[in-house]
C-alpha cells in the first residue's frame, strides 16, 4: 500500500488532469489517449466505462464483483465505493466536470502505484519460478492472498517503511531456508495441494514477521521513552537538590540578620516576609506537581509495559484473547487509582509536615527575636553585604525557576507525544487483533490442508504401496515372460535351424524345377515362333479377303446406285401415270354422258353390260363408284346410271310402272361371288360363261 505523506503538499490542481492521463497512459500503452488529452479526449477514452475496468483489474484482481451487470461504469462506480475511493456520477462522465473523474483515478493512483511495481516484481518472480500452465492460477491465488486483510498494511506512518513485496512471502524460514530457489519451484510444480500449503505457510512466516517488526516498533519505542523517563528523573533529582540548597542558605543567611540584631524593624518584617513567600513559594508545589508527573509517567510506562507484555504474550503464546486484555486493562486503571489516592495522601502527608515545620520555626523565632535584636545590630554592617548574595541567589533562583518551567514545557510535549503514542498503540492493538484472528483462520485453514495433505498423504502411500505390489507382480510376470521368449527363441533357433536345412533341400528341388521349366519354356518359345509364323499367314490372308469384300461392296454399291436410278424413274412413271388417270378422271361425265342412252336403252328392254378392266389398283373400282362419302358430282358410274334410272322412272310413273333389282358379284381368281346375298360369300359360281344381268 502507498503511504502518503501527510505533510506533504496537496498537488497542483491544475497538473491533477495531466497526472491522470501520464497514469493511465503508463499502464495502458495502447489506449488512445493523447500526452496532452483534454477533457473531451478523456471522457472519450473513459465515457464507456471498458478503460476503468481494466484499471481496477490491473490494480486489484477480484474488485469487480457485480459480474452480473453489464453497465462497466456502474461496475466500476460500485467497486470503487466498496474500496472507500471517492466516486463520481455517471453525468459527471457524459458532461459534467471532470474533475470528480480525475479524483477519483488520482485517488487509485495513490493507493495502488506502489503494489503495482510489487506486482511487476511478482510477476516476474512467478514468471521465474513456474512457467507451466497452472502458473496463471498460482498467480490468482497469490492475487487474492495479497488483496486479503492479512496481507494488507496498516495506513499508519510508522509502518511506511514495511513496504509489502510479494518476493519476501517466498523467502523461506524455518524448515525452507536452506532451499533454493529452484528447489521451492519444484516444490511449487510437485502439486496444486503442496503448492497451497507452501503459500499458506509463507503468508504465516510473513505474518509472523510483520508480528515481530511492530513488537520491535513497540519496544524501541518503549526503550525510548524509558531513556527519556530517565533523563528527566535525573534532571528533577538535581532541581530538587539545587531547590533544597537555595532554601538552607536562606536559612542560613536569615539566622546570621537576626543574630546579629541589627536590622531595623522593616528590614525585619521584610525578612519575615520573604521567609513567609519562601513559604509559600510554589517550588515545593511545583515539585510536587512533577513529582505528580512523574508518578503519571511511571502509570504510563507500566501500562506500556503492561500493553507490550501483552501483545508478546499474543504473538508467542497466541491463545490470550481479547476478554484477557480488557480485563488486564481494568486491573491497571484500579491499580494505577489505587496508586494515585497513595499518591494523594503522601502529599497531604507531606503538606501538614511542612505545616509544622512552619508552625515550630515561627515559635523559635518568636522566642529568640530579642536576641536575634542585638546580633542583628552588630552584623548590620556585614548584612548589606551579604544581602546583595541573597539577592543573586534569588537571581539563580529565578534561573531554575524559568529552567524548571522550560523542563516542565518539555515535559509537557512529552506527555502529549506519549499520548499520541499510546492512541497509536492503540489503533496498533486492534491491528494486532485482526492480524491475530487472521492469522487463527489461516491456521484452521492450514490445519485443515494439513489434514486434507495427511489423508491425500496416506492414499498416495497406499496408492504407492499398491502399486509396489502390483509392479512387483508385473515383474514377476516379466521375468517369468522372458523365460518363456528365451525358451522360445531356442525353439525358434532350432526352428530356424531345421528351416534352413529344408529351404536348401527346396532350392535344390527348385533348381531341378527351374531346368524343366527352362526347358519347357524354350520349347514354348518355338511354338510361339511356329505360331507368329502362321499368325503372319492368317493376315496376309485376311488382308486378301478384305481386299476381295471392298471389290465387292464396290460392286454392289454401284448396283444399289442402278437400282435407286430405277426406282427414282419407276416413282417418276407412276407419277405421270397418276397424272394420266387424273386427266382420264376429269373426263368420267363425259363417260358418263357416253354411255346414258346405252343404260337408259334398258328401259326400253334392252340388255346392257357395262365392263371395266384393268391391272390392280388401276382405279376400276373407284371409276364405277366414286371416293367414300361422295357427294353427287363425285358419284361413279353405277350411282349416275341407277340415278338416271329413277329418275326416268319417276318420270314415267304416270304412264309406265317399272320393278328394278339389284345383283351385286365379285370376280375374282376366275371365280364368281354374290357380295349382296346372304352367304353369298361363300357362294361360288363354277364358272362366268353365264350371262350377268344388272
Ligand atoms: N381417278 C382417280 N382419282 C383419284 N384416286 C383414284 C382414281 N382412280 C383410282 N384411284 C384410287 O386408286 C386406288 C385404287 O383404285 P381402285 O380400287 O379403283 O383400283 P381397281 O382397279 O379397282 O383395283 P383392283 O383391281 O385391285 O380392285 C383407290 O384407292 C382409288 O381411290
Amino acid at each position: 500500500m502507498s503511504l502518503r505523506d501527510p505533510d506533504a503538499a496537496p498537488p497542483d490542481p491544475s497538473r491533477r488532469r495531466p497526472d491522470a492521463v501520464e497514469w493511465l497512459r503508463s499502464l495502458f500503452p495502447d489506449v488512445r489517449l493523447p500526452p496532452q488529452a483534454t477533457d473531451d479526449d478523456l471522457r472519450a477514452a473513459l465515457a464507456n466505462g471498458r478503460l476503468l475496468c481494466a484499471l481496477l483489474r490491473r490494480l486489484l484482481p477480484g474488485a469487480l464483483l457485480d459480474d452480473a451487470t453489464s453497465d462497466n461504469l456502474g461496475r466500476f462506480r460500485a467497486a470503487v465505493e466498496r474500496m472507500g475511493v471517492p466516486s463520481f456520477s455517471a453525468y459527471d462522465l457524459e458532461r459534467g466536470e471532470l474533475s470528480a473523474v480525475v479524483t477519483c483515478v488520482l485517488a487509485l493512483k495513490d493507493r495502488f502505484s506502489s503494489r503495482l511495481d510489487e506486482d511487476h516484481r511478482s510477476s516476474t518472480f512467478l514468471t521465474r519460478c513456474d512457467s507451466e500452465g497452472g502458473r496463471r492460477n498460482m498467480e490468482s491465488k497469490l492475487q487474492r492472498v495479497l488483496s486479503s486483510p492479512v496481507m494488507s498494511e496498516p495506513y499508519s506512518p510508522s509502518f511506511g517503511a514495511e513496504v509489502y513485496s510479494p518476493s519476501r512471502v517466498f523467502q523461506p524460514k524455518q524448515g525452507y531456508s536452506d532451499l533454493p530457489g529452484c528447489k521451492i519451484s519444484d516444490l511449487m510444480k510437485s502439486s496444486s495441494l503442496e503448492r497451497t500449503a507452501c503459500l499458506l505457510r509463507k503468508v504465516i512466516v510473513e505474518i509472523e514477521r510483520r508480528i515481530s517488526t511492530q513488537a520491535g516498533h513497540i519496544r524501541n519505542q518503549n526503550n525510548l521513552i524509558k531513556a527519556r523517563e530517565e533523563k528527566y528523573l535525573s534532571r528533577i533529582r538535581v532541581l530538587e537538590a539545587l531547590a533544597c540548597g537555595a532554601r538552607g542558605q536562606t536559612h542560613v543567611e536569615r539566622d546570621k540578620l537576626e543574630g546579629k540584631g541589627q536590622l531595623a524593624e522593616d528590614d525585619m518584617a521584610r525578612l519575615m516576609q520573604y521567609e513567609e513567600d519562601l513559604e509559600k513559594d510554589d517550588t515545593v508545589v511545583r515539585l510536587t506537581k512533577e513529582k505528580d508527573d512523574m508518578v503519571r509517567l511511571w502509570k504510563d510506562k507500566e501500562d506500556i509495559i503492561r500493553l507490550m507484555k501483552e501483545k508478546e504474550g499474543m504473538v508467542n503464546v497466541k491463545d490470550v484473547s481479547v476478554e484477557d486484555t480488557q480485563r488486564a486493562t481494568d486491573e491497571s486503571k484500579r491499580l494505577t487509582m489505587e496508586k494515585e489516592n497513595i499518591t494523594k495522601l503522601l502529599k497531604e502527608e507531606n503538606v501538614i509536615r511542612l505545616m509544622k515545620e512552619k508552625e515550630d520555626k515561627a515559635a523559635m523565632k518568636k522566642d529568640n527575636v530579642e536576641d536575634r535584636k542585638q546580633a542583628t545590630v552588630e552584623d548590620a554592617d556585614r548584612s548589606m553585604e551579604e544581602k546583595g548574595d541573597i539577592i543573586r541567589l534569588m537571581k539563580e533562583k529565578e534561573d531554575y525557576s524559568n529552567t524548571i518551567m522550560k523542563l516542565k514545557q518539555e515535559l509537557q510535549s512529552l506527555r502529549s507525544s506519549h499520548e499520541e503514542s499510546c492512541k497509536l498503540l492503540e489503533s496498533k492493538k486492534g491491528d494486532v487483533v485482526k492480524l491475530l484472528t487472521d492469522k487463527e483462520m489461516n491456521e484452521n485453514i492450514i490445519l485443515k490442508l494439513k489434514q486434507e495433505l495427511e489423508a491425500t498423504k496416506k492414499l498416495h502411500e497406499a496408492q504407492s504401496q499398491q502399486l509396489e505390489t502390483k509392479a512387483a507382480k508385473v515383474s514377476k510376470e516379466l521375468e517369468q515372460r522372458i523365460k518363456e521368449i528365451e525358451l522360445m527363441l531356442e525353439d525358434s533357433t532350432k526352428r530356424r535351424i531345421e528351416l534352413e536345412k529344408s529351404a536348401e533341400s527346396r532350392i535344390q528341388f527348385w533348381k531341378q524345377k527351374q531346368i524343366v521349366v527352362n526347358k519347357f519354356v524354350g520349347l514354348q518359345i518355338k511354338n510361339a515362333q511356329d505360331l507368329r509364323l502362321s499368325s503372319v499367314s492368317i493376315r496376309h490372308e485376311i488382308l486378301n479377303c478384305q481386299k476381295r469384300w471392298f471389290e465387292e461392296l464396290a460392286g454392289l454399291g454401284q448396283n444399289l446406285k442402278v437400282v435407286t436410278n430405277t426406282a427414282e424413274k419407276y416413282h417418276a412413271a407412276l407419277a405421270d401415270n397418276r397424272k394420266l388417270f387424273n386427266e382420264i378422271q376429269e373426263l368420267k361425265d363425259m363417260v358418263f354422258k357416253d354411255i346414258q342412252p346405252l343404260i337408259r336403252s334398258v328401259l326400253d328392254g334392252y340388255n346392257v353390260c357395262i365392263f371395266a378392266y384393268g391391272q390392280t389398283g388401276s382405279g376400276k373400282t373407284y371409276t364405277m363408284m366414286g371416293p367414300e362419302n361422295a357427294d353427287e358430282k363425285e358419284w361413279g358410274v353405277n350411282y349416275r346410271a341407277l340415278n338416271d334410272l329413277f329418275n326416268i322412272s319417276h318420270d314415267r310413273r304416270d304412264t309406265i310402272k317399272y320393278e328394278l333389282g339389284v345383283q351385286m358379284v365379285e370376280i375374282y381368281n376366275e371365280q364368281i361371288r354374290d357380295l349382296l346375298g346372304s352367304g353369298g360369300s361363300q357362294k361360288k359360281y363354277p364358272s362366268y360363261s353365264r350371262p350377268v344381268s344388272v
